[in-house]
């Protein structure tokens, strides 16, 4: 079995960015070992911060956002980051070749309950001058490299360079990623599908309308029945998807009505879809590509629906028809 050193030197990545992909997985495996020892530590658990969302910070956020941090500021590749935990930008040197994104820890209400999480992360170039949140604000399109890693029964890192997407194992005798799958591919159907469907009164009209009929199974019009899962982890959802196929969406609600989103472009939807595109299966807001959003800020949250291709388009077909004249569920 190939190690990540092996593979990205077979797969020609040039070395800033093999050397930047090495830190980001050498980090992960030092998340790994804290996430494992949470509850040992003492580090499970909130915090009494919020993050610039709104949203109280777990313990375990604020340690791997520092685990983040700190290893990529000591990167010479890396020239800024944006993290799900900095309320901005920051700014780590002055001449690296690229921007990172990151989520260090997704699906961290399932940290208490020691249920799946990971860390999601997004590679940007760093345009030349001086460094802005501007200079975060591309579209996913332009993102050099991608992945995930999951801190489940084993630790696994999903990658993508743009060259598909390729399955790492954490052996824990070596502590070593080795690859355990060299092209992950997404069946183009599937009969299962993943939403949160506490929220269902607040989904709009072409959402109510798909899950209606995929609920009514072999007797609806799509005539075979479908069944749900749901792990409340981003990272654990899109792996399910990557495995076995699958839909998995958070789609527009009006539960917030100044929060119709949940998940966030930069460091979740997109990463996420470049590994999903890169898989052969599609990623879309209902409305527009994702991977093709112009971002308006840093910390921009957008619906998503993502996973097997035949499935997506079944999804966004609700979505190009027009419900006025319909009641609502
Ligand atoms: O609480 P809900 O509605 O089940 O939402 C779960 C979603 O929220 C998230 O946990 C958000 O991620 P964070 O834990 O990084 O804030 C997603 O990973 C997941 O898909
Ligand atoms: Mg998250
Ligand atoms: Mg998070």
């Amino acid at each position: 079995m190939q190690t990540l050193a092996q593979h990205l030197s077979s797969q020609g990545i040039q070395a800033p960015l093999a050397q930047l992909l090495t830190t980001l997985a050498d980090t992960s495996k030092a998340i790994s070992h804290a996430v494992r020892h949470g509850a040992l530590a003492g580090v499970l658990g909130a915090t009494e911060q919020e993050n610039v969302q709104g949203e109280t910070q777990k313990k375990l956020d604020v340690i791997t956002n520092d685990m983040l941090k700190e290893a990529l500021t000591a990167d010479s590749t890396v020239r800024g980051l944006a993290s799900e935990e900095e309320d901005h930008i920051v700014e780590v040197g002055q001449s690296g070749d690229f921007l990172v994104c990151f989520d260090p820890l997704d699906g961290s209400s399932n940290i208490d309950i020691n249920s799946l999480v990971g860390t999601i992360f997004s590679v940007l170039p760093a345009p030349s001058g001086e460094l802005s949140e501007q200079s975060f604000l591309q579209a996913g399109r332009q993102q050099v490299a991608a992945g995930y890693v999951l801190y489940g029964p084993s630790t696994m890192l999903a990658l993508t360079t743009g060259q598909g997407v390729q399955l790492f194992t954490l052996n824990p005798e070596t502590n070593e990623y080795l690859l355990t799958n060299d092209a992950m591919s997404i069946s183009k159907d599937t009969s299962e599908f993943a939403i949160n469907m506490s929220n269902q009164r607040f989904w709009e009209a072409p959402m109510q309308t798909y899950i209606a009929d995929l609920l009514l199974g072999k007797i609806g019009p799509r005539e075979k029945s479908f069944n749900m899962r749901w792990i409340a982890a981003m990272v654990g959802d899109v792996h399910r998807v990557l495995s076995r196929g699958g839909l998995f969406t958070y789609p527009t609600d009006n539960k917030n009505p100044e929060k119709p989103y949940k998940l966030r472009l930069m460091y979740e939807a997109n990463p996420m879809s470049f590994l999903v595109e890169q898989a052969g299966g599609k990623a879309s807001t209902g409305y527009e590509t994702i991977m093709d959003i112009q971002p308006s800020e840093i910390h921009q949250r957008v619906a998503v629906i993502l996973g097997s291709a035949n499935e997506v388009d079944a999804c966004l077909e609700y979505h190009g028809q027009d419900y006025s004249e319909e009641p609502s569920l």
